[in-house]
């Protein structure tokens, strides 16, 4: 009995915790063998090749997908075991996906609000004013105050990325997952978005964070952790320091692959 309190008190500490997880779909396996754990107060980031399982990974930890076989624990709920309703709201998540979902005609800052509602799209109840300061409050923090009032449709993609960021951080989630949120900005755009993420790592009150990217050179100051995806399989998992290395980055994308860093960034090119 003993073991069975400490095995959930450990389980109450990990924002995420995947234990012998695998996926499959239409005979393919999207991910197998892995075991994965995400605490409080770190912020990973997961790299691989395209077709990894990288996207999979981020939806088991949305509790937007459950697995074939093994178990996933969020937010010491276990996925099969939880009302999925209950625990979303307590997960921010952007992607690509959602970014297609929102009606183009929904000004800024409804976006952003109707995240407490768990809606998007146009929401005809009245906000509470409380919750409309707290969305100018958070589009003010990612530097796009001044476009509360605009049509989302009108905005660029890097402001949208901002955006949605905004929107995930709404109900002040404990995990908040970030599915490429630099894809499609141009390097001013790129730098920008990674100078708020860092600034977002480094705040002790700021949620766990899990961020999907294709590129080191995206990796924000302020992340601890990485975990390198290939074929649906853990190449390696841990420190940040220990993890991002050239031997590591070059089994996993299959090609003799160069890391540096310089400060506190990371470049990679091919030898
Ligand atoms: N319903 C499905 N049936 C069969 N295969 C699928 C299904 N959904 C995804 N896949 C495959 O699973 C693999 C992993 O997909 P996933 O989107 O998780 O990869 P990813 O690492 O996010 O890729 P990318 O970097 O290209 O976005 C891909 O090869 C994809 O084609």
């Amino acid at each position: 009995m003993a073991h069975v309190n400490s095995v959930q008190e450990n389980l109450d500490d990990l924002v995420v915790h995947l234990s012998g997880v695998e996926v499959r779909r239409g005979g393919n396996k999207l991910l197998a063998d892995l075991d994965w754990s995400v605490e409080l107060d770190e912020r990973w980031v997961v790299l691989g090749p395209n077709g990894a399982g990288k996207t999979t990974l981020l939806k088991l930890a949305a509790a937007e997908l459950h697995p074939t076989s093994g178990t996933v624990h969020v937010l010491g709920e276990r996925l099969g075991r939880v009302d999925v309703f209950e625990l979303r709201p307590r997960i921010g998540f952007t992607s690509a996906a959602i970014n297609g979902r929102v009606p183009p005609e929904e000004k800024v800052r409804d976006v952003v609000v109707s995240a407490g509602y768990a809606v998007l799209g146009r929401w005809r109840e009245v906000y509470d004013s409380l919750d409309t300061d707290r969305a100018d409050d958070l589009l003010g923090a990612l530097g796009i105050g001044h476009l509360a009032g605009r049509m989302y449709g009108t905005l660029s993609e890097g402001e949208r990325k901002r955006t949605l960021i905004a929107r995930s951080l709404m109900t002040d989630p404990e995990l908040l997952l970030l599915d490429e949120p630099a894809a499609g900005l141009d390097l001013g755009g790129r730098e920008d978005l990674v100078a708020r993420l860092s600034s977002l790592a480094l705040d002790p009150d700021a949620p766990a964070m899990v961020l999907v990217t294709h590129h080191v050179e995206e990796i924000p100051p302020g992340f601890t952790h990485a975990l390198l995806l290939g074929e649906g399989r853990a190449v390696a998992a841990g420190l940040l320091d220990d993890v991002l290395t050239s031997e590591n980055l070059s089994a996993t994308f299959g090609q003799d692959l160069l890391l540096e860093r310089s400060g506190d960034r990371f470049f990679a090119r091919r030898r």
